[in-house]
């Protein structure tokens, strides 16, 4: 079956209810990852250091970034989905759009979690949090054309209340040209959302405007065009001037 061909069955099972037997899957699924975070969740507020999130479509450079301003901040990388959710994402990947979203939502409380506490001890670093979860949401619930997203200061684009906010948030943007060269110089299996951005033009537009419209923290837009190091010495420079914060990890 080729990448289309998912795409089109993706599309007819996102538009039908749950039968019965994915129910009984969904359910049993859903307790396991509901006990842990149980386990994981207890709410506490940031620790002094700064929290950056770096944002943008797939291969526009995240992965890359963030192991660079790990390094070169001495900061924690986090992520979100988180890694203790690994073992539940690809079930969950398969499953109807709205089902997967939970997923992904949850895992922001674990990372935010997570954030928490580390940046009681030194600089955090996120790639992807709740900006990603809306923006894909937004961008896949959402027919047509990019002017049927919801209008800009609609609440949809709101940072959730109960979940730990960070300092900053940064998108990073490529020419959709660039990021196709990415995405093939990168080779491997693509996953079916990938396929989908590579395939779906008006997509990946939507998913880029959604992230725009979010506030409360917004995402400041960073270039990513130009040669890796060139892109870190950039983000440096804007996290010094953002987060006039505690830089100095904890001894
Ligand atoms: N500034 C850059 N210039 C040129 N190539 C880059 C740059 N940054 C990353 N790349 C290359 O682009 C590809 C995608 O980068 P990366 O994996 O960091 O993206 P990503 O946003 O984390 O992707 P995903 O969300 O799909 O995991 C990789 O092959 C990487 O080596
Ligand atoms: N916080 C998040 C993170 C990811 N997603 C979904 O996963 C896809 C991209 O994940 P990568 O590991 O390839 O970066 C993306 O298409 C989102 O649908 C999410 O919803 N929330």
């Amino acid at each position: 079956m080729d990448a289309h061909e998912k795409i089109r069955l993706r599309r007819r099972s996102a538009n039908t209810c749950l039968s019965p037997s994915q129910c009984k899957d969904v359910v049993s699924e859903s307790r396991e990852v509901l006990d842990l975070v149980d386990r994981h969740l207890e709410t506490r507020a940031k620790g002094r250091f700064p929290v950056v999130v770096i944002e943008g479509l797939d291969a526009t450079g995240k992965t890359t970034l963030t192991q660079s301003l790990k390094e070169a901040l001495g900061a924690v990388l986090l992520r979100s989905p988180p890694q203790c959710l690994t073992p539940w994402r690809t079930c969950f990947d398969a499953k109807p759009p709205l089902i997967r979203r939970a997923f992904y939502a949850l895992g922001n409380y674990i990372t935010g979690r997570e954030i928490a506490v580390a940046s009681t001890r030194g600089p955090v670093i996120v790639d992807r949090y709740w900006h990603s979860t809306a923006a894909y949401a937004i961008a896949t619930a959402v027919s047509g054309k990019v002017d049927n997203l919801p209008h800009p200061g609609s609440e949809l684009y709101c940072w959730p209340d109960d979940l730990l906010r960070p300092d900053l948030v940064l998108l990073l943007t490529v020419s959709a040209e660039e990021r196709l060269r990415r995405i093939r110089g990168r080779g491997g299996e693509k996953t079916l959302e990938e396929a989908e951005l590579e395939a779906n033009n008006l997509f990946r537009s939507k998913v880029e405007e959604a992230y725009r419209r979010m506030e409360h923290p917004s995402c400041v837009p960073v270039d990513a065009s130009p040669p890796a190091d060139q892109v870190l010495k950039q983000v440096l420079l804007l996290i010094k001037k953002e987060c006039r914060l505690q830089m100095e990890p904890l001894a």
